[in-house]
């Protein structure tokens, strides 16, 4: 086999253009922008959680003990906030936006906050009359284009993260629908909650990317479940997030402590808060025997075959709550594929290239990426691996393991493959291929 100096150009610890790289920027610049030098920058709390969750309760409950605080607030939708009057004097300002959408390099359709985000934000920063801005992302938004928002460039390659930054990431869950919504196979668009006619996310997705980017997750609304069910949800939602800070409440009612001013905000480990995330990387989360949530990490060096690893996508993974990770088909060598799941849907698609599939121009030379690639090799293989990990409630981990290990090839079925195409079935949708590779 060719060998190869390992290079990559994300954090190195997977192939070309995998999973951490969701993040990044839509293109958006505004000239009329100017960007000078703050000395203190305007800490942001953002507000997410699925419609009816609590947010807007979590908004007043802020501005009625805001105390000596001079809070901003930046809202969706005004008419749905109803934000008493009285509340937003001259010691708060409240801006509105509109949502747009906005297709993600990564494919994802998210929600994004209007492209004036960027100048609002801007300006209240520069008016210096506020010690904090919120702002309420919408009911069916990701937090992580919020986020992002902070890190474009303007035309000068400024950004609002000169002037303003994020605090908090606050998510609200509804302690007595969450679970419910979690199993639902529901599209937004089912629920009427789309926000135009390419919105195809599922309402799954959207709470997963709720929970896992979050610093804080309440558990609101507990006066509408058992003690049990409370505990039941936050070893769940533990599981999914193993960093954030879980507080349980009613009426969204949180000393504000815990949610301004916590400097708890940060992009790139937002992006490894995960539980899917610690797993693969080798950080395995303690389990909670008492509510039977375990986890585990499925790893092989040898390729999948395309029919058994279908039918096994397509099956039933009893006490499976959360499945992330990476796959690799014996009749696919050159793409890695990404498995997601959550609830009850469940996803596959293309998420780049194994390194061992590249063209030597298209190796980035970062050296520590390169290490740790390197690490990483197999004399046969390159980089190509299976590597999957499984979140759930009394979930079989060694009957689930007997199942993938029978999805792997046999060295017959691998040699057919090489033979050439057809050989063996592939009942996989189209993945398409990079024309370097083709
Ligand atoms: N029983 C109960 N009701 C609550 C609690 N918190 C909020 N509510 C109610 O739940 C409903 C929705 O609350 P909101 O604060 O408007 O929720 P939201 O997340 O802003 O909703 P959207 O703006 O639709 O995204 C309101 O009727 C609240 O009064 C709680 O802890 N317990």
């Amino acid at each position: 086999m060719r060998v190869q100096s390992p290079a990559g150009g994300g954090d190195g610890s997977f192939p070309a253009s995998a999973a951490r790289s969701r993040a990044r920027s839509p293109a958006h610049s505004d000239p009329h922008l100017h960007f000078p030098q703050m000395s203190e920058k305007l800490p942001v709390t953002v507000l997410s959680g699925y419609l009816g969750a609590g947010k807007t309760t979590l908004l007043q409950h802020i501005l009625h003990n805001a105390e000596d605080r001079r809070i901003a607030v930046i809202v969706n939708d005004m008419a749905e906030v109803n934000i008493d009057a009285a509340l937003v004097d001259e010691q708060s300002d409240l801006v509105q936006t509109e949502e747009s959408l906005v297709e993600m390099s990564n494919g994802c359709i998210c929600c994004t906050m209007r492209e004036d985000l960027l100048a609002e934000v801007k300006a209240l920063a520069d008016d210096g009359r506020f010690d904090h801005l919120v702002i309420e992302s919408s009911g069916i938004s990701e937090p992580m284009p919020v986020a992002v928002t902070f890190d474009l460039s303007d035309e000068f390659g400024h950004t609002l993260s000169e002037i303003a930054k994020i605090d908090t990431m606050v998510t609200v869950v509804d302690a007595h629908r969450f679970t419910e919504d979690f199993n639902s196979t529901d599209l937004l668009a089912d629920r009427g909650q789309e926000t135009g006619p390419d919105d195809e996310r599922t309402l799954v997705d959207l709470l997963v990317d709720q929970v896992e980017f979050a610093n804080v997750i309440l558990i609101n609304k507990t006066d509408l479940v058992s003690d049990e069910q409370v505990q039941f949800l936050t070893h769940v939602l533990r599981t999914l997030n193993p960093e954030a800070t879980l507080v349980p409440t009613q009426h969204s009612e949180v000393d504000l402590g815990a949610i301004m001013g916590t400097e708890a905000f940060d992009f790139e480990a937002a992006q490894n808060m995960p539980g899917w995330v610690k797993e693969l990387d080798g950080e395995h989360v303690p389990e909670t025997a008492e509510y039977g949530i375990t986890s585990f990490t499925y790893q092989a060096r040898k390729p999948f075959h395309p029919r058994r690893f279908w039918d096994f996508f397509q099956g039933r993974w009893p006490g499976v709550v959360r499945a992330k990770g990476f796959f690799w088909l014996g009749t696919r060598d050159a793409m890695v594929g990404e498995l997601s799941q959550a609830g009850r849907m469940r996803d596959q698609r293309p998420t780049g290239y194994w390194w061992a599939a590249l063209p030597d121009e298209e190796w980035p030379d970062d050296p520590q990426t390169r290490a740790l690639i390197a690490d990483r090799w197999d004399e046969e293989y390159g980089d190509r691996r299976q590597e999957l990990v499984f979140i759930g409630v009394d979930m079989d981990e060694a009957e689930l393991r007997d199942r993938l290990d029978a999805c792997r090839m046999t060295v017959e079925e691998e040699q057919a493959c090489l033979d050439g195409e057809g050989a063996v079935a592939d009942p996989f949708p189209t993945w398409g291929t990079h024309p370097s590779l083709a």
